[in-house]
């Protein structure tokens, strides 16, 4: 018996970061976006052993694949004697701020979850997952959400409409825990907006919601690397509304008003060493 899980990718329109917790994490406020591009599992289920294979963008496939940490930690907590064999499709670009090993995680949690008849609700599910990364929680959730807390604590919004997104991704990662360490909460003058950005999604104007869109963890990503601005001005030249780094980069998004829009947009691109994917908000 086996399944086939699609783990969709996210994007960040808002990401604001409130104040630094004593265990080094910090407590944010941001807007959550699921995007099309996914990443895709076939799980098989098997006696005991977890097993991992993988192809398309490369990634390890050892234990410190967040596919294997899903697993085991669903193994550890149940008491389970089964086990599953998974293979990855990775299409979401790695250390890239669109949370690819996250929803990774999080679609191994809720297809190990009915495959093993464990029963476990979405919220158990969540808990589990944010052990494994703050981002995991969302991933379960999907669609358009407002994220506090460390990320965890989630507030579905309405469907945001199908926007274009056109995903510009250099050939370099950023280690998240880095970018977060260099950032000064004290010494941030501009917030985003999360209410305006909620009205901007509720009202469906792309000019509106290009307005509000805003991370404070770009300041930090772009002093490391300052041809991230380069990116943002060439997205906004051929014609995307709204440009954003994601996350904690170095990927860099900008909004069309289709994913038709983004396709074309993305054919106009010419940066070298970059990958550049057209896709949608879903
Ligand atoms: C940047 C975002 O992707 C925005 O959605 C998330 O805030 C990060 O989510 P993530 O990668 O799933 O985060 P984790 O894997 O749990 O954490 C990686 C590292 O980022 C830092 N971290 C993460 C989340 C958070 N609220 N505060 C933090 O300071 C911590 O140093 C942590 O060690
Ligand atoms: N299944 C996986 N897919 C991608 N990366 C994984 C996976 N499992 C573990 N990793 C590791 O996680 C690290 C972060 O990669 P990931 O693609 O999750 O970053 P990200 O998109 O910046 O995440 P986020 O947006 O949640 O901060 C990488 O160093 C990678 O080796």
């Amino acid at each position: 018996m086996g399944l086939t899980i699609k783990a969709h990718g996210k994007i960040n329109l808002t990401l604001d970061v409130l104040s630094r917790r004593p265990d080094g994490y910090h407590d944010v406020e941001m807007i959550m976006q699921s995007i099309a591009l996914h990443d895709t599992l076939r799980i098989e289920d098997q006696e005991e052993e977890i097993m991992l294979t993988a192809a398309g963008q490369p990634v390890s496939i050892d234990e410190d694949n967040l596919i294997i940490k899903a697993a085991r930690l669903l193994q550890q907590q149940t008491g389970t004697q089964r086990g599953a064999k998974i293979h990855l499709q990775k299409e979401i670009p790695v250390a890239a701020g669109l949370a690819g090993g996250s929803t990774d995680a999080a679609a191994t949690l809720r297809g190990l979850n009915e495959l093993w008849q464990l029963g476990l609700s979405r919220k158990q599910l969540m808990e589990l997952g944010v052990r494994l990364g703050a981002d995991v929680p969302f991933c379960l959730l999907g669609g358009t959400a407002i994220a506090r807390g460390i990320g965890e604590e989630l507030t579905p919004l309405p469907a945001a409409p199908n926007f274009g997104v056109v995903l510009v991704k250099p050939a370099f990662g950023v280690s998240t825990a880095a970018v977060y360490r260099g950032l000064n909460v004290a010494s941030l003058r501009q917030h985003p907006r999360t209410n305006s950005m909620v009205d901007a999604l509720r009202f469906g104007q792309l000019s509106a919601v290009a307005d509000e869109l805003g991370n404070v963890l770009e300041s930090v990503t772009l002093g490391l690397y300052p041809e991230l601005q380069e990116i943002k001005e060439t997205l906004t030249e051929v014609g995307c509304q709204g440009v954003l780094m994601s996350g904690s980069g170095p990927t860099i998004f900008g909004l069309t008003e289709d994913a038709a829009a983004a396709i074309k947009l993305a054919r106009q691109l010419a940066l070298p060493n970059c990958k550049v994917v057209a896709t949608a908000m879903v």
